[in-house]
């Protein structure tokens, strides 16, 4: 008898597909199937052959069910590990909360099909033993051959030909002469198992604490969930990793999630100093192979460590002993497309369902993770000073209405002198602008005509040194025209507002001399391009950083010691329900990247407003204190995280049909105590990619679950094809 009854006892199966349309399939099972729940099957769908997972029985039978002898047979299990129970309960626990197809979420947990395949093993060559009675011509090449080669062990073809010195045409020649045979190679496991006890660094004071506090709650094998907060500098990661190294000491998988693959150049160096080795790495860039083999070492518990983007919280762990999220503030971990969810909370509901110790790391923490550290959900972790005696950076404001820059220039003369002294004194300094691209609008000087992308409610972005301007909606690109296509006039447009290519232009002007770098997305496309600019930094080879928001996150650059903000004020203009705690994070992150090591740091502000409470946040230092008051903004009116929100963006390529749609969405609304709709309204980017979008916002009081109201209030409107309605739990842009 087997523990585990399988579900061959019955005559059927729920399999669930990869798609985003489709909820659990019935299939009959053939009698010499042994089926259980988590095997990848495959299974016909419309004369064609799909994957999919032998999903659990469901809890309310259907009323109706398909008649036994129309079921199709399921036609084959995979040679792959099953897929966990706890990862199934994830993924319909993340498509319940979400309201996406379970089929959707699935598929982000697929990885590559190709993985579910037996992994393809190399062909190689070994010798041929002494029960060959081979007696061919012994050449001095084929000796050659023989002298490189090991009696069992096998050999890679071109590896071996060149250490011989022959052609491959030598060996093939040998092996038709029978003196070698092929043999499969042995498969390599790249993920060497990191050293827990492998020399770190050593841990002081409040540092030694928190760490001790984590590697108990991993030992103690249960869910929790710490915040482990501290300033900039302040050794979260070393703290964090010595919790890495309990899970591996108690043979548990750690997940590390960081907000920005780019972030991982430095991270990856700091992980194979404390450990030895490299971790396994998991994101978009990853090339198919690696994908693959990652996703079945992760499966099969060969990879104890993984750090990747959002999407490695769908990889099948078998055992997962720790999850970090680190920068959890950041909106990045927010995907806005397909399955719309946040990673930094389902890494927590991940966690639980595993049983694992989960750290949400930050030294900005989101109001969210503060008001549940502060009612006793989370631990609360801290750390109160920089590592090494590093002193925090002296915030000032640069008062742009008394202290402007000169007519069409953006950096102010106190700035510039400051990075002249910088400079003089041999540190580094960075120059920080949150918009890519040379100016953010071009505008006619005679008719005032502004250029717009042809899909998008948006201007178009001048790229100058790709003489281009450009969408950063939707990728619209179009040369720059040379006279205005409205009032036909030459020479007539000009760039308004900066962009870092434009600050780039201003400080070649100022410092020629000056070694300089620009960090964006569009100029280090890859991690790996963007650990080439770190070394350089680190290593002195340049003087003057330029940068978007990706210089402000977890660098450690101990020559730097100046930061200027171009635009402080340039997050606030949104006026978002977040815009402010999103500022001040951004930009105290931003000013933590100077004075990391012995020589003080130094952070001016350029703003319109240093009188704005962000701004005397950012001086004083105490965030503390900021987000106190933006709770109290927020508590009244149960805004998050003190009610619950969720948004409907009604859209479609007719705009009558988008406006019909969340009309009737508007006069189905739902309503009562505590339940509140606001809209339909055009949404801020009214037109995207070409679709006319209208937006309603659900608000809730904190004990009301939107996901119930949702589904009735969906449930009550038709939707015309022509017309997409997105639902948006818990969200982070409201554009
Ligand atoms: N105990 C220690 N021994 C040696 N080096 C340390 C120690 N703690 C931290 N460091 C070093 O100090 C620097 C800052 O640490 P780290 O980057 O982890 O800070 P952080 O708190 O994550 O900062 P941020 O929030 O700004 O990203 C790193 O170079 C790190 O290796
Ligand atoms: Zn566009």
């Amino acid at each position: 008898m087997k523990a585990t009854p399988s579900v061959s006892k019955m005559q059927r199966v729920r399999v669930l597909l990869p798609l985003p349309l489709a909820g659990a399939y019935d299939y009959r099972i053939p009698p010499e199937l042994d089926i259980r729940p988590g095997d990848f099957v495959s299974v016909p769908l419309n004369h064609r052959s799909m994957i999919g997972v032998a999903w659990d029985a469901s809890e309310a039978p259907e009323a109706k069910p398909v008649a036994e002898h129309r079921l199709k047979p399921v036609a084959g299990i995979l040679p792959a590990p099953a897929m966990t129970a706890s990862l199934r309960r994830f993924i319909d626990w993340v498509a319940a909360y979400t309201l996406s197809p379970p089929g959707a979420v699935l598929r982000m947990a697929m990885g590559s099909t190709a993985a579910l395949e037996p992994p393809s093993q190399q062909a190689g060559w070994m010798l041929a033993g002494p029960g060959s009675n081979a007696q061919p011509r012994l050449t001095p090449e084929r000796q050659r051959v023989l002298a490189a080669m090991r009696p069992g062990e096998v050999y890679a073809g071109a590896p071996l030909a060149e250490a011989a010195g022959v052609s491959p045409g030598v060996l093939r020649g040998m092996a038709d002469n029978g003196m070698i045979r092929p043999a499969l190679l042995p498969h390599a496991n790249r993920f060497t198992r990191p050293d827990p006890d492998h020399p770190g660094p050593q841990l002081g004071g409040a540092q030694a604490a928190a760490a001790a506090s984590l590697v108990a709650k991993v030992a103690a094998r249960r869910f929790g969930v710490t915040l482990l907060t501290g300033v900039t500098g302040s050794g979260k990661t070393e703290v964090y990793l010595d919790a890495v190294a309990e899970a591996l000491r108690q043979g548990r998988q750690s997940l590390v999630l960081l907000p920005e693959i780019a972030l991982s150049a430095q991270w990856l160096d700091r992980f194979k100093a404390r450990f030895g080795v490299s971790p396994a790495l998991w994101h978009s860039e990853v090339t198919p192979r690696t994908r693959r083999e990652t996703w079945r070492a992760v499966a099969a518990g060969d990879a104890p460590v993984v750090v990747g983007a959002r999407s490695a919280l769908f990889l099948p762990f078998p055992d997962l002993g720790l999850v970090v999220v680190d920068e959890e503030h950041e909106t990045a971990f927010k995907q806005e497309e397909g399955v719309v969810y946040n990673a930094r909370d389902m890494a927590v509901v991940r966690a639980r369902m595993a049983a694992a110790a989960c750290v949400l790391v930050s030294a900005t923490p989101s109001l969210e993770s503060l008001t549940n550290a502060e009612s006793g959900r989370y631990e609360a972790l801290d750390l109160p000073v920089r590592y090494g005696g590093a002193t925090l950076p002296a915030v000032e404001t640069v008062d742009l209405r008394r202290t402007p820059p000169e007519r069409g220039r953006f950096l102010s003369p106190p700035l510039i002198e400051a990075v002249n002294a910088t400079l003089a004194r041999g540190e580094q300094a960075m120059l920080f602008l949150n918009r890519r691209g040379y100016a953010p609008l071009t505008l006619c000087r005679h008719c005032g005509h502004r250029m717009r992308c042809p899909n998008c409610t948006a201007w178009l972005v001048e790229h100058r040194a790709r003489r281009q301007l450009q969408c950063h909606h939707c990728g619209h690109t179009e040369a720059p025209p040379a006279e205005c296509p409205e009032c036909g006039s030459a020479n007539s447009l000009v760039a308004v507002g900066p962009g870092v290519e434009r600050v780039l232009e201003e400080a070649i002007a100022l410092w020629p001399e000056a070694r300089r770098l620009v960090m964006a997305s569009d100029t280090l496309p890859g991690p790996a391009a963007a650990g080439v600019a770190a070394q350089s930094i680190q290593d002195r080879a340049v003087d003057l950083i330029i940068g978007t928001q990706i210089v402000a996150k977890g660098w450690h650059f101990p020559h730097l010691t100046l930061v200027g903000v171009v635009d402080a004020d340039l997050g606030l203009a949104g006026g978002d329900l977040r815009a402010a705690e999103r500022t001040v994070q951004l930009l105290h992150q931003v000013a933590g990247r100077a004075g990391r090591a012995e020589a003080p740091g130094r952070v001016l502000l350029q703003s319109f407003s240093p009188e704005h409470p962000v701004m005397q946040a950012l001086i004083s230092g105490d965030l503390g204190a900021f987000m106190q008051e933006e709770a109290a903004i927020r508590r009244p009116g149960h805004w998050p995280p003190f009610g619950r929100l969720a948004a409907l963006i009604v859209s479609s390529e007719d705009e009558r049909e988008a406006e019909r749609t969340a009309r009737d969405l508007g006069l189905a609304a739902p309503g009562g105590e505590g339940v509140q709709v606001l809209g339909p309204a055009p949404a801020p980017l009214a037109l995207l990619r070409g679709r006319h979008r209208r937006r309603l916002l659900l608000k809730t009081r904190r004990d009301i679950a939107v996901q119930p109201i949702l589904r009735d209030w969906l449930a009550r409107v038709a939707v015309p094809n022509s017309v997409r309605v997105q639902v948006d739990v818990d969200p982070v842009s409201f554009l």
